[in-house]
């Protein structure tokens, strides 16, 4: 069976706070699940996509709460296996007042550290037409982990599958400079790139936006896709800038998750060769409908609750 889109990435058990303000003030939390692939793969399935996830579990009970759950949304989670030894991943969130907040993560080494790229099988790759990267997996461990994503861009370029990627630097886990060398060495590879401005920032090393889109259309990257949170976003691509502002959220609570939900929204246009005016809408819409949930993933849209939210299908409440 042709499959849409295909994941990279640790899964983690995610602990949320019951009560706003610094995480040190903070006695409960609430057992859930994350990880940047892992939420993109939960929002690509939402949205209707056939969509798989290469990742490793601890073979303990988290990695078993986590592989039941993303069975539930979906997901082919035939690339998914249990790991002896090491703990499944965990984070704790902190969130502030105003929705911002901070990570803490409990992940070195995580399960993913015994992933080799041998595990990467060509049968698997071609069977996809788009492979999502973001900057997390590459975090974890930038040399072994570049090599395994590495391989999987061989076997995509061989079968013409088409590659995204989403920086999601996260510095906690590795240097800005770290962060340049890896990523900027795929970018000649991605055909949709998915960043923030600070993001733009870090990898080439300017802060005009104008000259970030051209040096990274200058890698030959089809859809330039700049994310500006409350602010919309923007794509570039061979036919000029489109600025969208976002949509009013009902209610900002929690943002984090907005950008993996965005990306999946975004690809979900590009798969279906929507116009890009069109992904773009789609994908601002889904993004300020995970920001008025608590939680990474709670808040990801099925297609059609997308479709309502844009007036383009009725609801029916009762
Ligand atoms: N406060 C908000 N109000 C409305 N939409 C938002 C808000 N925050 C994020 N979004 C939507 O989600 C997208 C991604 O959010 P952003 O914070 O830029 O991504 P990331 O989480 O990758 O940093 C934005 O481009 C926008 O469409
Ligand atoms: O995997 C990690 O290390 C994470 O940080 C998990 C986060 O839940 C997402 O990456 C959220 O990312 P945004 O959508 O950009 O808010």
């Amino acid at each position: 069976m042709l499959m849409d889109v295909l994941t990279i990435g640790d899964g983690m058990i995610t602990m949320d706070p019951k009560a706003r303000g610094p995480m040190r003030f903070v006695n409960e939390f609430q057992r859930k699940v994350g990880g940047a692939e892992l939420n993109f793969a939960i929002g690509a399935s939402r949205l209707g996509l056939k969509t798989g996830w290469i990742s490793r579990l601890g073979n303990d009970e988290f990695g078993r709460v986590i592989h039941n759950f993303m069975r539930g949304e979906g997901v082919d989670m035939s690339q998914v296996e249990y790991v002896e030894g090491i703990p499944t991943s965990v984070y704790f969130k902190e969130i502030m007042e105003d929705g911002s907040g901070r990570s803490f993560y409990y992940r070195n080494p995580t399960p993913m550290s015994v992933l080799t790229p041998e595990d990467i099988k060509e049968e698997h790759i071609k069977n996809f037409k788009l492979i999502h990267l973001t900057g997390v997996f590459l975090a974890l461990n930038p040399t072994k982990h570049l090599e395994i994503v590495e391989r999987i861009i061989y076997y995509a370029k061989k079968h013409d599958v088409k590659i995204s990627m989403d920086p999601n630097i996260r510095l906690r886990l590795w240097s800005k400079d770290k962060a340049r060398e890896v990523l900027t060495s795929l970018l000649p590879h991605v055909n949709v790139l998915l960043t923030g401005e600070e993001e733009g920032e870090i990898l080439l090393g300017t802060t005009s936006v104008e000259e970030m889109i051209e040096q990274f259309r200058g890698y030959g990257i089809d859809h330039v896709v700049i994310k500006k949170g409350a602010d919309g976003a923007s794509v570039t691509t061979a036919e000029g800038t489109l600025e969208m502002a976002a949509f009013t959220p009902r209610k900002v609570v929690d943002t984090v998750g907005a950008g993996d939900g965005f990306d999946a929204g975004y690809i979900t246009g590009y798969l279906k060769d929507w116009s890009v005016e069109r992904s773009l809408r789609f994908a601002n819409k889904v993004g300020s409908m995970v920001v008025s949930v608590v939680g990474d993933n709670e808040g990801l849209p099925y297609y059609e609750d997308v479709l309502a939210e844009l007036g383009e299908r009725e609801t029916i409440e009762r």
